[in-house]
């Protein structure tokens, strides 16, 4: 060892001096097991032993190599539905596998999907192996091809499959449903496939086809909202993200009561419980208590939403206040609101913060680019006889957060 070596070990850089032993980090022992997508144990999915066990029922005969039942799983966000999806058909994997029997397992979300030929794409090269010697690139064929490759891969590698469908009523176009159930009747593959829908617009079964209606089979559960003490032993089993003694006792409490009173949606418990342990390390606390959970969820939403709209013209910023004022007077977070309303009410914030307005042409821009970046949900309606189609919207956030975004929120009278 030389000289510099040795000085290496004897003088501490106080550019790491806040790095200590536990990473640097004195609230969070293990973040990652508040993160979104992180997938909880089997044994700590919470509350829902009902759905896994009826899901289980209904694709169960595919660990055989017989046809499963399809199924539509309905319920707002964060309520379980992928997670007991993905959970059965992985244990029907397992399950088949030990019986002598191989069956593909894929989700696809048909928010992220950009078509029919994309949606084949996907679930083709998610389940693909080398030996079926089938190449599926991501373009060039058509989508009549992919199908076929798709099929290819089911006869040759697989007994049966489970393909879930999340956010189904994204996919715009009926012909996969169509295709995918009745492939094996059709004699296109001699597989039998189960599909599991999922979808969070409970209305979604009228907007259905009777074709697809049929073909989707007539199995459809509701997954309700967590309740406080679901939500409680949700954040309970994730407790070692943080160290120990640093979480209070009140703050996992509170904050499945806030969840339950809010949304009882468990990936946003999640998010908060995470905000507060941030907040506290951000703030150098050393603990985590009831009083900035509060703070800290708001805090994190605002600066989030900032980065959000950052790069979108001011008026969006407009658009936005609009629908959050119309959202706070209803009362409520689950309503839609016209254009024209929103229009109405945009007028009046622009002459609140004295600028001209743009066009509804324009604002209709706004609002598309809105609900591309999720801030809002936008909803084709039909009038009804002879009156046409037009859009609704619905905010997908707090009003207060979007009103905090400036320090001088832009409250309007919402009455016209
Ligand atoms: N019962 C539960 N037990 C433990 N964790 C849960 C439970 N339900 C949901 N979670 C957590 O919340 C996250 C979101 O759940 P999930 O993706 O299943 O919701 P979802 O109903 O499909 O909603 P979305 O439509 O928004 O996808 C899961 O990844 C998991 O971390």
């Amino acid at each position: 060892m030389d000289g510099s070596e040795s000085s290496d070990l004897d003088e501490p850089d106080e550019l790491f001096q806040a790095v200590d032993e536990s990473g640097g980090d004195d609230i969070f022992a293990n973040r990652e097991l508040l993160n979104i997508d992180h997938v909880p144990d089997e044994n700590r999915i919470v509350g829902r032993d009902k759905h896994i066990t009826e899901l289980a029922n209904e694709v169960g005969p595919v660990v055989t190599g017989a046809p499963p039942n399809s199924v539509i799983l309905y319920g707002k966000t964060g309520s379980g539905k992928s997670l007991v999806a993905n959970h059965v058909m992985e244990r029907a994997r397992k399950e088949a596998n030990r019986r002598g029997y191989r069956i593909a397992t894929v989700t696809v979300d048909c928010a992220q999907s950009k078509g029919e030929a994309d949606t084949i794409q996907t679930i083709a090269e998610s389940i693909n192996t080398p030996s079926t010697g089938v190449s599926v690139p991501t373009r060039g064929i058509s989508t009549n091809e992919y199908y076929n490759r798709l099929w290819a891969i089911l006869d040759t590698e697989y007994d049966g499959a489970l393909i879930t469908l999340d956010e189904v009523d994204r996919l715009g176009d009926d012909n996969v449903l169509m295709l995918l159930s009745r492939a094996r009747e059709a004699g296109k593959v001699d597989v039998p496939i189960g599909i599991i829908s999922i979808s969070n617009k409970v209305n979604f079964r009228e907007q259905m086809t009777e074709r697809v209606k049929s073909s989707l089979g007539h199995n459809e559960w509701i997954f309700d909202p967590y309740d406080g003490e679901q939500l409680r032993e949700i954040l309970e089993n994730r407790k070692d993200a943080f160290h120990d003694d640093v979480l209070n006792s009140g703050v996992i409490p509170k904050t499945a009561a806030l969840a339950a009173q809010r949304h009882g949606d468990a990936r946003k418990a999640i998010r908060l419980l995470r905000h507060a342990g941030d907040y506290a390390k951000n703030n150098n606390i050393g603990e985590v208590t009831e009083d900035h959970l509060e703070l800290a969820q708001e805090q994190a939403e605002v600066e989030r939403l900032k980065e959000l709209i950052a790069g979108l013209p001011p008026h969006s910023k407009y658009v936005l206040y609009a629908l959050a004022n119309l959202t706070n007077d209803a009362g409520t977070d689950d309503v839609w609101f016209r254009t024209t309303v929103i229009y109405d009410i945009y007028t009046k914030v622009c002459e609140a913060q004295g600028t001209d307005t743009l066009t509804t042409d324009t604002i209709r821009g706004l609002l598309s680019e809105l609900a591309f970046l999720e801030v809002t949900e936008s909803n084709q309606e039909h009038g009804g006889m002879g009156k046409g189609t037009y859009k609704e919207h619905r905010l997908l956030w707090e009003p207060s957060v979007v009103f905090k975004m400036d320090p001088d929120p832009a409250h309007v009278d919402t009455d016209q």
